[in-house]
């Protein structure tokens, strides 16, 4: 709570103004007691209108000023609540950006969701309602036993034994159930999780009639999520009756007592009034007391699941200045360089060393899970190396300022994602002074030219969502134009032609070739065809560097790309076993010369 307690810095005054505004509200709720006794034992029991009347118009005004302060503080409570709400979700937002790859790995999108969204919702209600009640209850509560004080000492007994019993049992139902909402925020998280993917893969689950078994599990996750809530509501409503029945005990006790004395002659009736209204004025506040307690329990848990994203420490430093250092003719180096993601086992990289020169274009092939994309990943600074180093330009890739590292390279990452907002602002992301002429030229260059010219407004045409309202193909061509947009030294396109019919992913090709001298380009590709003439290609299987040179030297030196390269061109295969055979044995041998 402390640590988010700074987000409050900016509504100071409203923090103290609300409590303000709320005790003044008690002080006139404890004094009708007074008012309404003075009613009855000088108004009332002496046959005295005037003392009536007076007395009426008191509480009347009493009620006004009551209700104003009660809205005044309400005011101060909600702006200084819902301001820092706004800080706090901002400051979190701000916090996970700066999170590496490995760290939103491991925590996961779903859980990082809740926290920005309905955790941080609790907390604001629950800093609302401590503000306005948290010092107003207990104020009522120990300023109703101040009163019975001064109406009558030994009834005012009964209120200083019910008060410490009455804290206790609060207390304890707090304590056994503050652990169980944190509980519930957890099993929140699972039902975010499977609302997200079941929604986003909503057609997948259709395509494969997979419907009946979203919902069961979707049912399973949100039942339990309803079990635990269930179990801690009856915990928490336990509160109310057990409240009642001490106070009620309390009430009986007091007016058995009160009837006594007055029989006696020792009190009058206002007094017990009065007293009773005291004791009614502290069950109805004991009750609040009760349900603000639950809300700033819950409150507290998700209080404390946001403050465990602040207290994390982003994993990747970057310096503050990017060291100096002169220019290397190598573009790209990687020195036995070894990677494993976060909690997995073997590593998805082992020992890879290789080099690019400036301006080359280098081609990386190999299986499914071969590690091509998490190799290019390393170039991104997306994850840091478990072992070795990653150099560019000659220097070591964690010597580079994150603005001048991302200034070099533009990623077109292997799910194409574009955002909310015009195809012109969805190209700026590149470079945000890119001109209408710019973007243009990068739109030609990725074979997009002529699905935006046929858009309505072209480059104001609005992109929904994560560009739902494209086909795969064009938003892959808009990702790639979006990089070239950005003008970078290393350009990597991981898979991103994958949904490109082969004459475009061949004319893409050419026309990133014509970028040749100024980019060094990394082609993650899958089709032999689309790495085939790059100057350099990298064989990867099952993490390792299994091949590197260009494609003939590996047709002849590398069985991996071989099989590759024979898989999708069989016609090659069999031109090359006949070459292969013919270069074994010759035809003089053949022909059994010497
Ligand atoms: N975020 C991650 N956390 C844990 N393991 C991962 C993660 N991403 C990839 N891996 C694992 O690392 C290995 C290499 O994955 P990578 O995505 O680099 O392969 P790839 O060659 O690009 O595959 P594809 O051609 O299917 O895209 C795989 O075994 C994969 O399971």
């Amino acid at each position: 709570m402390r640590r988010l307690a700074v987000y409050l810095k900016n509504y100071k005054k409203e923090s103290i103004l609300a409590p303000f505004f709320k005790f003044l509200e008690v002080v006139f709720d404890l004094l009708v007691p007074v008012v309404i006794a003075r009613m009855i034992d000088v108004g009332i029991a002496g046959n005295n209108r005037e003392v009536i009347i007076q007395n009426f118009f008191i509480l009347l005004l009493m009620a006004a000023a009551g209700l104003t302060v009660s809205i005044t503080a309400q005011f101060f409570a909600a702006k200084a609540s819902t301001g820092f709400a706004a800080e706090l979700r901002q400051a979190v937002f701000d916090h996970v950006q700066s999170f590496s790859f490995s760290q939103l790995d491991r925590l996961g999108t779903d859980t990082l969701i809740t926290r920005l969204t309905d955790d941080i919702n609790q907390v604001q209600n629950g800093l609302n309602m401590g503000l306005r009640l948290l010092l107003r209850s207990p104020f009522i509560v120990l300023g109703s036993m101040v009163m019975a004080f001064t109406v009558n000492v030994r009834c005012a007994l009964i209120f200083v034994v019910a008060i410490p019993v009455l804290f206790l049992a609060v207390f304890l139902i707090m304590y056994l159930s503050i652990p169980l909402f944190r509980n519930v925020q957890g099993k929140l998280d699972k039902v975010t999780g499977l609302t997200r993917e079941n929604l986003t893969g909503v057609r997948v689950i259709r395509a494969f009639c997979r419907e009946q078994e979203s919902v069961a599990e979707f049912d399973l996750h949100n039942r339990e999520l309803t079990k635990l809530n269930e179990f801690v509501g009856k915990l928490s409503a336990l509160l109310n009756p057990l409240t009642y029945v001490l106070i009620n005990l309390a009430t009986v006790i007091l007016i058995s007592r009160a009837g006594i004395q007055v029989h006696l002659g020792n009190m009058q009736q206002g007094e017990v009034v009065a007293l009773y209204n005291y004791m009614a004025q502290m069950i109805i506040e004991l009750i609040k007391l009760a349900s603000l307690i639950i809300t700033l329990n819950k409150s507290a848990a998700c209080a404390g699941r946001v403050a465990d994203i602040l207290k994390i420490t982003p994993a990747m430093d970057y310096p503050e200045e990017t060291a100096a250092h002169t220019p290397s003719a190598c573009a790209v180096a990687f020195e036995h360089v070894t990677f494993s993601y976060p909690d997995t086992g073997a590593p998805s990289l082992s020992d890879i060393s290789f080099s690019v020169e400036k301006g080359q274009t280098v081609g990386i092939i190999g299986g499914t899970g071969s590690g091509k994309t998490t190799l290019v990943n390393l170039i991104a600074r997306f994850y840091d190396a478990t072992e070795g180093q990653v150099l560019l330009d000659g220097q070591n890739i964690r010597n580079y300022t994150q603005d001048v590292l991302r200034e070099k390279i533009g990623v077109v990452p292997q799910k194409a994602a574009l955002f909310k907002g015009t195809i012109r602002e969805n190209m700026k992301w590149g470079r945000e002074d890119a001109t209408d002429e710019e973007i243009w030229a990068a739109l030609s260059m990725a074979q997009a030219r002529e699905i935006v010219e046929k858009k309505e407004g072209q480059l104001d045409f609005h992109l929904t969502q994560n560009g739902k309202n494209l086909s795969g193909g064009q938003r892959q061509r808009l990702t790639i134009a979006r990089a070239l947009v950005k003008n970078p030294e290393i350009l990597i396109l991981d898979d991103s032609a994958s949904a490109l019919d082969f004459a475009t992913d061949a004319a893409l090709r050419k026309a990133l070739h014509a970028l040749r001298g100024n980019v060094t380009t990394f082609l993650v590709s899958q089709r032999s065809a689309s790495i085939r003439h790059a100057e350099q290609i990298l064989v990867l299987d099952d993490g390792l560097l299994v091949g590197k040179g260009t494609h003939d030297q590996l047709v002849d030196s590398c069985e991996t790309y071989r099989e590759i390269f024979f898989s999708q061109f069989p016609e090659e295969r069999t031109k090359y076993t006949e070459n292969h055979k013919a270069e074994s044995f010759p035809a003089s041998k053949r022909e059994g010369n010497p």
